[in-house]
């Protein structure tokens, strides 16, 4: 039994009290995860047990659980999966809301699970509620993997969407080790074949913990039965996983949900500051109208502000009277470089969700913040096969399949990539008709064939790549060709600021900095660079491309 001390229960949660309990909280250390496992893997049993061992189960709901149904097929043991029935209950009504938030605390952190079912729908929900997770829990059957001598095609599809939601920590919960002899060789080739898939993908902070959900062994109890086990339990593990730095850093964006027009006095745009900060007499740009102003007061229910940040819903006043309505956006005005990408064409990486397979010339709603357009598929570029982690061509996508798909919408959206601002860059595809949500977007760029790739190296003296850390290395091992001393900074957990610091002093030194964080443009305009390296679409590029195209101008 745990010596947590628990702060709050767990609720089940409607996203109104999920929100109220947010702002409630959010001064205190919070960590969001989500679970993914195929069916049967142990993941309701594994919350259960989480929920139970850290005693933030209600007694009588414990009760109920136990008296009523105690799980034959479990040996007599308590089904913890029952616990989440109510969770599976009020989803499969599926009225308010498409994932169940669960929260509980120990005296260290609260947690916040983004529960997912483990039917055929798991990718939807993994997808639309695991974006603001810190960590994923990908499930492991140890028995099914012995049995099968390998990952299931599943786990390897949810470690990649793991990935590809740019989640900052996934841990690999192996799962029914009472049933794989507790052996440490069985759980180390299953460790082993995830850490290998987890570096295909670049994943940077992964974990691998044997677990019992069953038995409780090394959930939040450490195992007796794996005394060669010396991590963490995945209790501690989450307990003390390195936080995600907010992402209020980069211009200011602020997508318009509602026109609050009370008297003929006052006008204000209600809405969430989805990046940056929004200051009082900033000056500011609407879209699509273009139309500079600045804000006069920012108000919300307690009075004035000076400031807002991400994630604060607030009302903007503006000194002048601009034509803004719903679904339109403010953002930072300054230069060019920090406006969001302005398009009726991009591309997106698309999770399908839905039976119906995604098919080029078909048109579906696309949500983007708080507007809501009509988007045609034009051109799937790829498909992901998940096993091998290659490419294929291909005219649809299938439920559960992954591709990258250019669209043409008939409004333009005003978004930012996926990569830099998960709020900016993500979208949900809706059916017209069932308004199903059938798919879920990860904004890459514009579709725009004339942006060539490339890789631009003016002066060798700084490169910034977008996001991705393969990325990163590959252009260090450019530079490495060419002679140059380049370092590669991982820079996941580093402040901004720090980051800033680390880099200049490189740059001093004479060094290639190279970091793998995405730098806005107002902080590269501070670090007053020589050259920077963007890369676009630079995932296209084969080394030999990649390499003629640095190009290294003294
Ligand atoms: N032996 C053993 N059985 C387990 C363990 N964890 C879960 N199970 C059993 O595996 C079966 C499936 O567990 P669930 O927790 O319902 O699995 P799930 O992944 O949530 O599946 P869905 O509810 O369909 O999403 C149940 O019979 C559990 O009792 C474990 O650690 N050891």
């Amino acid at each position: 039994m745990s010596t947590h001390v628990v702060t709050s229960h767990n609720v089940v949660g409607t996203v109104s009290e999920f929100d109220t309990f947010l702002d409630a909280h959010l001064e205190q250390e919070m960590l969001r995860f989500t679970t993914a496992g195929s069916v049967d893997d142990g993941k309701s049993t594994l919350i259960g047990r989480l929920l139970h061992d850290t005693k933030s189960v209600y007694e009588d709901q414990l009760a109920a659980v136990k008296q009523s149904r105690v799980n034959r097929a479990s040996g007599g043991h308590v089904d913890f999966s029952l616990l989440t029935d109510g969770l599976k209950a009020e989803r499969e009504q599926g009225i308010t809301i498409d994932v169940a938030y669960r929260y509980f605390s120990t005296s260290r952190r609260k947690f916040i699970i983004a529960d997912t079912p483990g039917h055929e729908q798991y990718t939807r929900n993994m997808a639309t509620g695991a974006s603001t997770a810190d960590v994923a829990i990908v499930l492991i059957d140890a028995k099914a993997f012995l049995k099968q001598g390998s990952l299931l095609p599943q786990s390897r599809r949810h470690t990649y969407i793991a990935s590809l939601l740019g989640i900052p920590h996934v841990v690999a919960a192996v799962n029914k080790m009472d049933l794989a002899e507790y052996s440490q060789k069985n759980f180390e080739t299953i460790r082993d074949e995830f850490y290998a898939l987890a570096k295909k993908l670049g994943l940077k902070s992964v974990e691998a913990i044997p677990v019992s959900a069953l038995e409780g062994d090394n959930v939040v109890t450490p195992s007796v039965a794996m005394p060669w086990y010396k991590g963490p339990t995945l209790l501690e593990y989450l307990e003390t996983v390195p936080l995600r730095v907010h992402e209020v850093a980069g211009p200011m964006r602020f997508p318009v949900q509602l026109v609050l027009r009370p008297d003929a006095n006052f006008r204000g745009f209600a809405g969430q500051v989805s990046r940056g900060i929004l200051r009082t007499g900033d000056r500011v740009m609407a879209l699509p109208s273009r139309r500079e102003t600045f804000v006069r007061n920012i108000v919300t229910y307690d009075g004035p502000l000076d400031a807002a940040a991400f994630p604060q819903s607030v009302t903007v006043e503006l000194e002048d009277e601009i034509d803004l309505s719903r679904g339109e956006m403010l953002v930072a005005a300054g230069s060019a470089a920090t406006h969001p990408q302005v398009s009726t064409r991009f591309r997106a990486m698309v999770v399908w969700m839905h039976e119906e397979p995604l098919a080029v010339g078909r048109t579906y709603l696309a949500k983007h913040t708080t507007r809501t357009v009509r988007a045609t598929v034009r051109a799937i570029q790829y498909k992901v096969d998940v096993s091998s982690l290659s490419e294929g061509s291909t005219d649809s996508l299938a439920m559960n399949e992954i591709g990258e798909v250019a669209f043409e919408s008939n409004l333009p959206l005003f978004f930012d990539a996926y990569q830099a601002n998960r709020m900016m860059g993500s979208v949900i595809l809706i059916d017209a008709v069932t308004n199903a949500t059938v798919g879920a977007a990860m904004l890459i760029g514009l579709a725009d064939t004339s942006q060539a790739p490339s890789i631009r190296i003016e002066r060798a003296t700084l490169a910034i790549v977008s996001g991705r850390s393969d990325l990163a290395a590959r252009v260090k091992d450019a530079l490495d060709v060419r002679g140059e001393r380049a370092v590669l900074i991982d820079d996941e957990f580093i402040p901004e600021s720090s980051v800033v610091a680390v880099v200049r002093a490189l740059q001093l030194a004479g060094v290639t900095a190279i970091t793998a964080r995405v730098l806005d443009a107002e902080t590269l305009a501070a670090l007053e660079v020589f050259a920077i390296a963007v890369v676009i679409q630079a995932d296209e590029l084969d080394d030999e491309a990649l390499l003629a195209s640095l190009e290294v101008q003294r």
